[in-house]
């Protein structure tokens, strides 16, 4: 992929963080954006305030969904409840060949968008902390890296991926952004949709950090059952885990972005609806269906729900 023109489709914390990273380096990025960010970005440029470097970042950005007809590439970082209406109002403009990246926490994004469009379109599994701390403000807390993959069974040795696989990856690897690509993102993404599982609802209810979630006891011991929980639900899945790589995941996420409030967090502060249906709501419904209790998970769901409901 020589000279992509990238467009990041729903520039929040973590479009903002790969695109900007992506733009910094270079390269045609444009941000589709709510007006408050588009005006701050078009104005200032995009201001990524993270660890590692703090620099006001020059990328386009705007409101008008007709320069998708311009990407080859998307990424797509809209939140889980919005995928299809956002796949039904780019849809017009998409080239056919375009290669969509869904960044989104979750396992099923990816097939509900293919259900509405024939194009390419990969997972990446995102191990990166953010938020948007105002207009065009980008607040980086913790990690950044990417593993991507085809995530179709049928198409798993297809060479075509694999070569749109690769350049994808070689575009953020050259842009500083580790991004390899996985043998089973399957798997990848289910270890990631634990530590969602076990995480993201605690922090939205407590409006808390990481760092501070785990220094309770009694809150470290509900992580371990929030855990225990979705891996059965996993290997029921048929997605290989072991407790010990399980631990290790879950383990690192205070050790690696301590001062980090859960995306699902961000959106209870924000009174919008959260993407909690797809992280511990699914794991409630799997549960169900095949006859595993999610007690810990269920409380969870319900919990993040009912301040949701009285929030939006
Ligand atoms: N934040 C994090 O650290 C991480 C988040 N993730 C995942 O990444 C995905 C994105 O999360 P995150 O970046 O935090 O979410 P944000 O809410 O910060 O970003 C999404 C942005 O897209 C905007 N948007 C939605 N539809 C449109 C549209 N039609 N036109 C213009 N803008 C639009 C939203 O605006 P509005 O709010 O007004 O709808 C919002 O500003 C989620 O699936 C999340 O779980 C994964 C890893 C880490
Ligand atoms: C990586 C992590 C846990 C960062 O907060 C996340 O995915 C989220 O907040 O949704």
């Amino acid at each position: 992929m020589k000279d992509p023109k990238v467009i990041v489709m729903g520039a929040g914390a973590v479009g903002c963080f790969f695109g900007g990273m992506l733009a910094r380096a270079g390269h045609d990025v444009t941000m589709i954006a709510r007006p408050d960010h588009v005006e701050a970005i078009k104005r200032d440029g995009l201001y990524m305030d993270c660890l590692s470097f703090k620099e006001y970042v020059s990328v386009k950005a705007t409101e008008q969904l007709n320069v998708i007809d311009q990407a080859d590439l998307i990424l797509f970082c809209v939140k889980s409840p919005d995928s299809g209406k956002t796949i039904e109002l780019i849809k017009p403009y998409l080239k056919p060949d375009a290669i969509i990246l869904s960044l989104q926490n979750g396992v099923d994004n990816c097939h509900r968008i293919r259900q509405l469009i024939d194009n390419p379109v990969y997972p990446a599994v995102v191990y990166v902390a953010t938020a948007m701390a105002g207009p065009g403000h980008l607040k980086h807390h913790g990690r950044g890296e990417l593993a991507i993959g085809g995530w179709e069974p049928e198409r798993a040795h297809d060479s075509e991926i694999q070569t749109q696989l690769k350049s994808v990856s070689h575009l953020f690897e050259a842009a500083g952004v580790p991004c390899k690509v996985s043998a089973d993102v399957r798997q990848d993404l289910w270890y990631k949709f634990l530590v969602n599982c076990c995480y993201n609802g605690i922090s939205a209810i407590g409006q808390i950090q990481y760092g501070d979630m785990v220094a309770v006891e009694s809150v470290r011991d509900l992580i371990d059952e929030l855990g225990r929980e979705v891996v059965a639900i996993a290997r029921h899945e048929g997605i290989a885990m072991s407790d010990k790589d399980a631990k290790y995941v879950i383990d690192q996420i205070p050790k690696t972005m301590p001062t980090q409030k859960s995306s699902t967090g961000q959106d209870i502060a924000r009174r919008k609806p959260t993407e909690i249906d797809y992280l511990n709501g699914l794991i409630v419904r799997k549960g169900k269906q095949y006859g595993i209790p999610a007690p810990a998970n269920q409380a969870i769901y319900a919990l993040v729900k009912m301040i949701e409901h009285y929030n939006t």
